[in-house]
């Protein structure tokens, strides 16, 4: 079926991150991260140094839209109803945890509401909670303002690089879907060995990030060490996926991003995400490859389903679409 990840068969936990987290019991091994390239999971300092661009601005000062480009060609990065909506095992929409693909697979210590919002025709009404009783109208406004949010970035990204202003925004085609993902990550016992998400790139076109008022939590990956994203009040996270480094021929950068757990406090993060139309073609834009820059990544239709499969297979989609 176009357009869908139809996941392997999941292996169910036998207890709920949540479960665990309220017994405080040790994390089982499934969850213990193996050691990493850029320094033990609790040595991570909060970053002055992630970017704040005022978006009201972007159309109208040249030094706010190069201060874009310079933060996206850098690090990249600018947070008895469960039952009803719980995730069949098969499926990757409705409330729970990592689908299970492997038996060698580290798990996130989180659980997940994962929604598809756009196209409107393909929501799937019966996983979205109906309480809180106003959960549908919020998610849907808030759904419309992060659409729009999200074109008026793509915009100026181009903007940015001297391109024609629609040469991202038109290769998102006339479907572009957009899924959310409300993340809870409960208090964990072990956060020097336990992550609430895997290191990864969002295999998205972008990704617009409501992160918790209080609790810190989100790192990425900047000259070679983790760096923590601050909490910043009404400010939201915008990270670029890995769609936009192929349409942009590498120019802009999908970061390496991770969660880390903590033993206090819940924290919680509501992602949404956006991706092309998966009948629709995507591919480096004409103007960004020359003699001197080559094509970076072919052209490439439903990249969600590459991304799945890579996923299954442990190894980078972003590389087995790479030439040369
Ligand atoms: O919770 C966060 O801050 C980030 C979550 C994330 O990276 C994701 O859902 O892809
Ligand atoms: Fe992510």
């Amino acid at each position: 079926m176009a357009g869908v990840v139809v996941p392997a068969e999941g292996v169910p936990l036998p207890k709920t991150v949540q479960e665990m987290s309220i017994n405080g019991e040790e994390p089982p091994p499934q969850f213990l991260a193996k050691e990493n390239p850029f320094g033990a999971l609790d040595s991570s300092p909060t970053s002055d140094s992630v970017p704040l661009i005022d978006i009201s601005i972007l159309s109208s000062s040249d030094d706010e839209l190069e201060k874009l480009r310079l933060a996206l060609s850098s690090s990249g990065c600018f947070q008895e109803e469960k039952q009803k909506c719980s995730r069949a095992a098969h499926d990757v929409q409705g409330y729970g945890h990592d689908l299970i693909v492997s038996d060698k697979q580290v798990l996130d210590w989180c659980s997940r509401l994962f929604l598809r919002v756009f196209p409107e025709n393909q929501r799937r009404d019966n996983l979205w909670p109906q309480i809180p009783h106003d959960f549908r109208d919020i998610l849907h406004e808030y759904s419309m303002k992060i659409k729009h949010l999200m074109n008026v970035l793509f915009e100026a990204m181009a903007r940015s690089l001297n391109l024609e202003e629609k040469s991202f925004s038109d290769q998102f085609g006339e479907q572009p879907v957009m899924q959310v993902r409300f993340n809870f990550y409960p208090p964990c016992s072990r956060p020097d060995m336990v992550l609430g998400v895997k290191p990864h790139t969002d295999r998205s076109g972008i990704t617009v990030l409501l992160q918790d008022k209080e609790v810190e939590g989100l790192q990425i990956i900047k000259d070679g060490k983790w760096i923590t994203v601050p909490v910043l009040p009404d400010a939201l996270v915008v990270n670029l996926g890995d769609q936009m480094q192929i349409m942009s021929n590498g120019v802009l950068k999908s970061p390496v991003h991770r969660v880390v757990t903590n033993t206090e406090k819940l924290r919680m993060s509501v992602a949404m995400f956006n991706e092309p139309d998966p009948e629709k073609e995507i591919g480096p834009v004409e103007q960004l490859m020359d003699d001197n820059k080559p094509r970076l990544y072919r052209n490439v239709k439903n990249y969600a389903v590459i991304n799945y499969e890579c996923f299954q297979k442990g190894i980078v989609a972003l590389e087995t679409i790479k030439i040369g």
